[in-house]
């Protein structure tokens, strides 16, 4: 694959709502990523950034505009070969965790395993994720820390193309981010998973390879950084 790019955002439009209600909430969107590279889509609440996930991540639909990733778009897709996408190429990362509340750590991580060809070794990934000791905990016995990195076991499990992270630190302290932020950056280096995640946190741009700033539906700004630090030394 080497530097080409991947992902492709092409002059994507959405709004919600008809008619005085009709809402624009993105404005013609382009924007490319290449594989492997950690991405953050930066912006003030109501700027268009879930929007704009939630269609990356195959959920939503544009009104015009399209994403291709390796070539392929997603709008020419029926909805059996999007499933079978969403399946195998992506991984999601939720604010609030969403895990199956009566299965265990290692069983959540499972969960997404089933839903791959080719899986990561699950025990390797709970080693990797610091969650050996709590593996058949449930998610009530865990922090949101842990639960947390459940979460991205159970994407990331089926070495997706792609991990989708919509706010993934937005319900932690400020040193649990920063562990979860340093989970996503080794998982990043580990297995080359292109990632795209979402925040309002200027911070976490500074270890990013790219930052997409989105304003009322725009692209305010395209960044590439080349001097990255790793998520230990950021400070918010
Ligand atoms: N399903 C929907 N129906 C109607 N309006 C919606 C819908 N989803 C989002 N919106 C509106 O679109 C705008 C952008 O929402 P979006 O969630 O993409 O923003 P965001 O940048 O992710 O914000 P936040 O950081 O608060 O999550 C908001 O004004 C929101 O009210």
């Amino acid at each position: 694959m080497g530097e080409e790019h991947f992902l492709e955002i092409n002059n994507l439009f959405k709004s919600y709502g008809e008619g005085d209600s009709k809402q624009e909430v993105l404005k013609g969107l382009s924007f490319k990523v290449r594989k492997g590279e950690f991405c953050v889509l930066l912006g003030p609440s109501g700027s268009g950034k879930s929007t704009l996930l939630n269609i990356i991540g195959g959920i939503d639909t544009a009104d015009s505009g399209y994403i291709s990733i390796n070539s392929d778009k997603l709008e020419d897709m029926n909805e059996k070969s999007l499933t079978l996408y969403r399946r195998k190429h992506l991984g999601y990362v939720f604010q609030l965790y969403n895990l199956i509340p009566n299965l265990n750590v290692k069983e959540n991580i499972e969960v997404g395993a089933y839903l791959s060809d080719s899986p990561l070794d699950i025990d390797d990934l709970i080693k990797t994720l610091g969650l050996w000791e709590h593996r058949y905990k449930l998610p009530n016995q865990l922090s949101g820390g842990q639960q947390q990195r459940t979460s991205i076991g159970r994407a990331i499990v089926k070495n997706p193309d792609i991990l989708l992270c919509d706010e993934p630190t937005g319900a932690l302290d400020f040193n649990t981010s920063k562990e979860i932020l340093k989970l996503i950056e080794d998982v990043n280096k580990k297995y080359g998973n292109t990632i795209v995640m979402v925040t309002h946190n200027a911070a976490i741009s500074a270890m990013a390879d790219h930052t997409i700033k989105l304003l009322d539906g725009n692209i305010r700004e395209n960044i590439t950084n080349k001097e990255k630090i790793s998520a230990d030394k950021l400070e918010w």
